[in-house]
């Protein structure tokens, strides 16, 4: 059976008080807690969770990091300033970039195999528009979306990614995909895998994200395909990031 995996992303909130008082409610919280989780965060608070996770079982990770690895490129944080945090994770290809940032599914790929280049486990995100949706094309967009990134890093790396499965519809919409419905594509992706690596198909996580909540969290973890969720709003409280850590247990 493959371990559960919560990552709260954070999006573009937080103060240096804020994250304090959440980093603390989630730490005094978890002791009860089994599952794994993790934070990710905006990058200028990395070194916040690096001072107050470390030693922690809470690992934290980056929403985006540059494909390029130093240099003329303003405004841009490499996977080496990720690494010199203590990064365990980045996110890549989070739809908000894809569709605020003209994100493309080559440049994904490209970020994903730096970051696995540079020993960090990228969190690739996919998923479909209502508009896809609606018009019976989630499994191309999706297949289309792993494909660049499965052609760029090969076979053998496989095992290294985490998918994120986020309908974009139910992205911060309070609009979760049913676990039936959210399920029929984790398991289409999870068999995309398998043609690339069936072994490593059996281990790989593919977490839901789209508002998981403390109280849709267990039934959309209970699927088989489901590993755990990927939490944007429900993660900026204490209470309710725990309580979907304790879901997925
Ligand atoms: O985009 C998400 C996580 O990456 C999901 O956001 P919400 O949980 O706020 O819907």
């Amino acid at each position: 059976m493959r371990p559960k995996l919560v990552v709260g992303n954070w999006k573009m909130n937080g103060s240096r008080a804020a994250n304090a008082s959440l980093l603390t409610g989630i730490l005094e919280g978890l002791a009860d807690a089994k599952a794994a989780c993790a934070v990710c965060v905006p990058a200028p608070y990395l070194y916040q969770c690096q001072d107050l996770l470390q030693d922690s079982p809470v690992a934290w990770g980056a929403q985006d990091v540059s494909c390029h690895p130093v240099g003329a490129y303003t405004g841009e944080v490499c996977m080496s300033m990720l690494q010199d945090f203590g990064c365990r994770y980045v996110i890549v290809g989070h739809s908000e970039r894809r569709a605020y940032h003209g994100e493309t599914n080559e440049l994904v790929a490209k970020k994903a195999k730096a970051a696995l280049e540079s020993g960090l486990t990228p969190i690739v995100c996919v998923g479909e528009t209502l508009e896809q949706r609606e018009a019976g094309q989630t499994m191309d967009v999706v297949n289309a979306q792993l494909d660049a990134v499965l052609e760029l890093v090969g076979p053998d790396a496989v095992a290294k990614l985490v998918i994120a499965y986020e309908p974009v519809w139910a992205i911060g919409t309070g609009k979760t995909a049913t676990p039936a419905m959210a399920q029929e594509v984790h398991a289409a992706v999870r068999e995309k895998l398998r043609a690339c690596n069936a072994e490593a198909a059996q281990t790989v996580l593919v977490l839901y994200g789209g508002s998981m909540k403390p109280d849709n969290a267990a039934d959309l973890m209970a699927q088989p395909d489901i590993d755990g969720g990927l939490i944007g709003g429900a993660a900026l409280k204490a209470a309710d990031f725990l309580a979907i850590i304790r879901a997925a247990q």
